[in-house]
């Protein structure tokens, strides 16, 4: 789905990445994980072209996309939550997301006319309906955006991604802010629409071990800029060089 290739980064004088090399699976769901400015939200907006990089290449689908902008992987499939910028509030959750369906109806070129001179049509109104199923919004489909709580909201945002049918879906911290119940609540919805069959692959940067190790087929370990550990779950847990730089004693505990 994505392969990254010797992938090196600088801010001024800074180098945040170093040499990164990496393979993300279709179906899979990857994790970057590692302590604070160790580089996992560089190295995602280098995947998804909002910074680029000084060397190495990034593909998706098989295609080198190195030099491709942010919006053109998104056409392509690669779908990315934005802190809640996407939402119009005033509008109800439904409407946000039909909007959100025939913005990709337009970026695919099926409709000519502007989305807000759009009336739905019942297939539109449909999809709608099945995404705020699957984010059981579906009774709130009618409340205005801005009256949704913060967990909702995340939810929302989450939808308006789905609506654009992302290849690959990426969640830079996607718990971010939240209360303990609210992660679960996000984490078993991760799970609900990354599970087996869906198809959807998933890459994520959290900080949340809880999250990570609940969700993650594979984890990827970063420290100052640089790879140092990959693998599943128990490879991570096992790996002594991760237990000493990043997990600490609560994985020696573990
Ligand atoms: N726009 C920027 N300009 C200059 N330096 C930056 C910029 N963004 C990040 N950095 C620096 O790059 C390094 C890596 O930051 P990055 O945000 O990628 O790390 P991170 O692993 O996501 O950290 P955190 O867990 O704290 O979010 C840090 O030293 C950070 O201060």
């Amino acid at each position: 789905m994505i392969r990254l290739h010797s992938v090196d980064k600088s801010y001024g004088a800074l180098k945040v990445l170093h040499g990164i090399e990496a393979e993300i699976l279709e179906g899979e769901t990857f994790a970057i994980i590692g302590p604070n400015g160790a580089g996992k939200t560089t190295l995602f907006k280098v995947m998804t072209g909002e910074v680029g990089c000084e060397a190495g290449t990034v593909e998706f689908l098989g295609k080198d996309v190195t030099k491709e902008p942010a919006y053109r992987r998104t056409r392509a499939g690669m779908g990315r939550t934005f802190q809640m910028a996407r939402i119009f509030k005033e509008m109800t959750a439904e409407e946000n997301i039909v909007v959100a369906i025939e913005a990709r109806a337009k970026n695919m070129g099926q409709r000519d006319t502007p989305w807000y001179q759009v009336r739905p049509s019942r297939a539109t109104v449909d999809e709608a309906g099945e995404i705020l199923a699957r984010l059981s919004l579906e009774r709130k489909a009618r409340i205005a955006a801005a009256q949704l709580s913060h967990g909702d909201k995340k939810r929302l945002e989450l939808g308006i991604t789905l609506a654009g049918r992302p290849k690959v879906l990426m969640l830079d911290e996607p718990t971010a802010g939240m209360s303990p119940s609210e992660r679960v609540g996000v984490t078993e919805l991760i799970r609900s629409i990354s599970g087996k069959g869906s198809g959807l692959t998933v890459i994520m940067t959290e900080h949340d071990m809880g999250v990570i190790f609940g969700l993650a087929d594979r984890i990827m370990v970063m420290n100052q800029g640089r790879k140092i550990a990959e693998g599943s779950i128990d490879d991570i847990r096992a790996d002594p060089v991760v237990r000493d730089v990043y997990l600490g004693k609560e994985a020696h505990h573990a």
